[in-house]
């Protein structure tokens, strides 16, 4: 039977783990290492789908917990599934809804079945399995789908972690069992074990012995510090198969996107660059820039001169200052349109450095002019 999703890999660079590859999905081909803008509701905040082709986004993520609460996966089912329901021809990935039920409700209980919860919306009482997790994203018609895991906090217990890991195991079968179209939708699995190289391993090797045909990393960038993410990153990428994608879930500051790529990942998400371009953060070569300071008052020159984005092309600092301060949308849609050009455009540039074995030396450049400043 032919899986839905592939990977096929190009060139591994000889500085680094980076390598160069294709993820080939039932909506088209993925080149990675590769940033995947994230449209929680079924929307890239701001931005329409020719906006997002034009920056060349290859895939984006929408969120079944969100998408579940409203509109409700039914309806997105009756439209056609996501694709169709938001025009989006390209590949989209869901997340299982584990992670927002997490980190958005409060009010829940974990036991073996599910996570019970209360709608972050309007109090209902809610239930998420791994069968309905499935349901819900089989509903959407995603291309890649993910397993329903649990994310432990940071810092956690080992005990704790180790307890967690296994269910999530479990979880990741009872996805795998009711798996509706294997041919059509991809399901990864997330590997998770926190902090510990022993649990890492543990969970590594029960979920790539249920040969998924991509796998996640979770349970980072929760809070724990960067070079403890990379430690964990050192040890846990080599345990995943060469052959299938590598998804570091949660992960898009720039520094952690070029340190990602050197250990092998694939895949990236991060809300940060439509999140931080909603109060009029943006992301420059020379490191952060808070568009609302005063100083930008009379600046007329472009949010970074070394960027050929719309935004940076056609308006001047002093514009796009005043189009916050006014609380104009059209002043979110310029933060955004150069936040998520600005992440595209620098995975692009690390593609090229892993094709002429030269990434080490672009983080050094890269590091160098960012200022490192970024969090
Ligand atoms: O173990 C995990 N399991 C599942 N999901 C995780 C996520 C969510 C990734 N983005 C999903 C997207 C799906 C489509 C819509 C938007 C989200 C994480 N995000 C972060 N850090 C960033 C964080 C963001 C917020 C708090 S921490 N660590 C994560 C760890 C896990
Ligand atoms: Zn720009």
């Amino acid at each position: 039977m032919t899986a839905a999703v592939t990977y096929e890999p190009i060139k591994t660079c000889k500085q680094s783990g980076a390598r160069l590859g294709r993820v080939h999905t039932p909506h088209g081909v993925i080149e990675t290492p590769a940033f995947m803008p994230v449209g929680t509701q079924a929307t890239v905040k701001t931005m329409s789908p020719e906006e997002l082709k034009t920056m060349d986004a290859q895939i984006i993520l929408s969120n079944t917990y969100h998408l579940f609460i409203r509109p409700g996966h039914e309806i997105v089912k009756e439209a056609g599934g996501l694709h169709k329901f938001m025009n989006w021809d390209r590949p989209i990935l869901t997340d299982s809804g584990g992670f927002q039920v997490f980190s958005l409700s409060n009010m829940r209980k974990i036991t073996e079945e599910g996570v019970t919860f209360k709608s972050h919306l309007n109090g209902d009482k809610l239930f998420l399995s791994p069968e309905k997790a499935m349901e819900i994203q089989n509903a959407l018609g995603s291309d890649i789908m993910m397993a329903f895991d649990e994310c432990p906090p940071f810092p956690a217990e080992y005990d704790y972690v180790k307890k967690s890991l296994e269910r999530t195991t479990r979880w990741a079968e009872r996805c795998l069992q009711s798996h509706a179209r294997p041919q059509d939708q991809g399901l990864f699995a997330i590997i998770q074990g926190g902090m510990h190289e022993d649990l890492r391993k543990l969970s590594a090797e029960q979920l790539t012995s249920m040969d998924f045909p991509g796998y996640a990393i979770g349970g980072l960038s929760v809070g724990e510090p960067k070079h403890l993410m990379y430690e964990v990153l050192d040890y846990t990428t080599p345990l995943m198969p060469a052959n299938k994608p590598r998804y570091l879930m949660g992960v898009g500051s720039p520094d952690a996107l070029i340190e990602g790529a050197i250990r092998g990942i694939d895949m990236f998400d991060c809300v940060l660059p439509t999140r931080i371009a909603r109060n009029g953060t943006c992301m420059t070569s020379s490191g952060r820039l808070v568009i609302r300071n005063a100083k930008y008052a009379t600046d007329f020159g472009p949010l970074d001169a070394k960027c050929s984005c719309y935004t940076c092309t056609n308006y001047s600092r002093a514009y796009i200052r005043h189009l916050i301060k006014a609380d104009e949308t059209f002043g979110i849609r310029l933060t955004t349109i150069h936040n998520l050009h600005f992440l595209l455009q620098l995975m692009r540039e690390v593609r090229e450095a892993i094709k002429e074995d030269r990434l080490l030396d672009f983080r050094d450049t890269f590091f160098a002019a960012y200022g490192l400043n970024d969090n």
